[in-house]
């Protein structure tokens, strides 16, 4: 290849801190692919450390690159860009804080920093002329972000949707696809690389709560972190709960919501704020977002020029997101050889973030009751008295008791809550078997 004669700039040297399943990957494909990325920037890109925690672990990456000293590699004067694929806030914030203080761009793969700390990163990175960039932090291997940040920036996203954790949406194809147990499946997640060493902050929703801050505070120009997410994660989905998905046509999903919402203030003036939620939910089948299987992602996005639009491919694992982090490296390695930056934070909309409460929903409920006249319409009179409107009931009557089905119209949350708990408490409701949000469907 003739391209290294064409690049004259001075190198640009990176500091890796982090050496586990992404950090790997991205020496790897920094190695192999080093003079087609010195073609692409205009210069080359040097690898000049990697802090790990234990040296003599990594017998893949040059030797001599390996420090355990990692505020020591970011005060380098020998770095121009951190990258960061360690995780967790500290000590990560804190060596992330000083490397653009020093004005040295970012590279990182970490959501969990994102969520809570996105302001004072960017006002670092502003205050020193860096870049900060963090594509592999959400949806992985894709482009997400940059899309959202770039590509959508001259028009007014209204809703974003998706499934944006591996792990969890693994579990959920499994339990779906084999009835295989929870236990069982999430061991193989961890096995094949998609959990991270702790599965509670995917199985919990921590993890899409976190992605599902950084989505609405891109989307909407505002600041979201994870504490504003309603977050529920899926160790109470049951196969119950699919029996009774299937039974309709639909599926269960671990889904990141968020929403633009137009409400009419009290003085009459139009209010707008923003609805953010991670939860379990039921989908069509027949819905895009259902053939999502295994450790992929997909994310809709809604736009009020564009329309729809879907991102899909592969949100976890070693290489998928080493390529986002490498995209990113281009970017901000290009932007310093010509001089420039790429975006700031965007969070001029100041938007107030609605609790679920508030938020509009809709219901699936399926109950085990007395098979006998009146049960049928005390129940619908439960929902009438919370002014949730039924959308479908299905009754099927058994030996001795029956089976009773109802979906909902779209309601606040708390009313439908509220419903669900008077009519657990009803004296012919032998058993509330499942209890899920829908998705996917008109309202
Ligand atoms: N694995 C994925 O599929 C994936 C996908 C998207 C984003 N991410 C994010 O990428 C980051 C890294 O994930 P991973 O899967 O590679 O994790 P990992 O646990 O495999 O690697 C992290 C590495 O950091 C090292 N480390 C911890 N503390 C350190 C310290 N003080 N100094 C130096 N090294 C230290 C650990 O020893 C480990 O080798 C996380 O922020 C994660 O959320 C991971
Ligand atoms: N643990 C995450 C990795 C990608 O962020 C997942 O399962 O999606
Ligand atoms: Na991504």
């Amino acid at each position: 290849m003739n391209s290294a004669a064409s690049v004259t700039a001075k190198p640009i040297r990176v500091a890796l801190l982090g050496c586990g399943t992404v950090g790997t990957q991205i020496v790897r494909l920094l190695t192999e692919q080093a003079d087609e990325l010195a073609a692409r920037v205009g210069t080359r890109v040097e690898l000049v450390g990697i802090a790990v925690r234990r040296p003599n672990k990594h017998r893949e990456v040059p030797a001599e690159l390996l420090t355990t000293d990692a505020a020591g590699l970011v005060a380098s004067p020998d770095v121009d860009v951190v990258v960061e694929v360690i995780g967790g806030i500290e000590p990560t914030r804190t060596w992330l804080l000083a490397a653009l203080t020093a004005g040295k761009s970012v590279v990182t793969a970490n959501k969990a920093l994102l969520a809570e700390h996105a302001g004072e990163l960017f006002e670092a990175a502003d205050a020193s002329g860096a870049d900060l960039y963090f594509e592999a932090a959400v949806a992985g291997a894709i482009p997400l972000l940059r899309p959202l940040r770039e590509s959508l920036a001259g028009d007014r996203i209204t809703r974003v949707m998706g499934i944006v954790n591996g792990t969890t949406n693994f579990i959920l194809s499994a339990m779906d696809e084999t009835g295989a147990g929870y236990a069982e499946t999430l061991d193989e997640a961890s096995r094949l690389g998609y959990a991270e060493a702790d599965p509670t902050a995917d199985v919990d929703g921590f993890d899409a709560a976190s992605k599902a801050a950084i989505l609405a505070s891109l989307a909407f120009h505002t600041r979201v972190t994870a504490g504003d997410v309603y977050r529920e994660g899926i160790s109470a989905v049951t196969s119950a709960d699919f029996a009774a998905a299937r039974a309709l046509g639909r599926t269960i999903k671990l889904l990141a919501i968020c929403e633009r919402v137009f409400t009419t203030g009290e003085d009459g003036a139009p209010e707008e704020s923003v609805a953010v939620r991670v939860h379990p939910a039921m989908i069509p089948r027949s819905h895009p977002l259902a053939g999502v299987s295994g450790a992929f992602n997909a994310v809709f996005v809604e736009a009020e020029a564009a329309g729809q639009l879907m991102f899909y491919g592969q949100g976890a694992g070693g290489a998928p997101t080493a390529s986002a982090v490498l995209g990113d490296l281009v970017a901000v390695a290009r932007n310093r050889v010509v001089g420039g930056r790429g975006p700031r934070e965007s969070a001029y909309a100041d938007l107030a973030v609605r609790p679920i409460a508030q938020a509009s929903t809709r219901y699936h409920i399926s109950l085990d009751v007395a098979d006998r006249a009146g049960v049928l319409a005390a129940v619908a009179a439960e929902f009438a008295q919370h002014e949730v409107s039924i959308a479908a009931v299905r009754q099927e009557g058994r030996a001795t008791d029956a089976s009773l089905v109802i979906v909902t119209h779209s309601a606040p949350d708390a009313a439908l809550r509220s419903t669900v708990d008077k009519v657990a408490g009803l004296p012919f409701v032998h058993d509330v078997v499942s209890v899920m949000r829908v998705e996917g469907e008109d309202s």
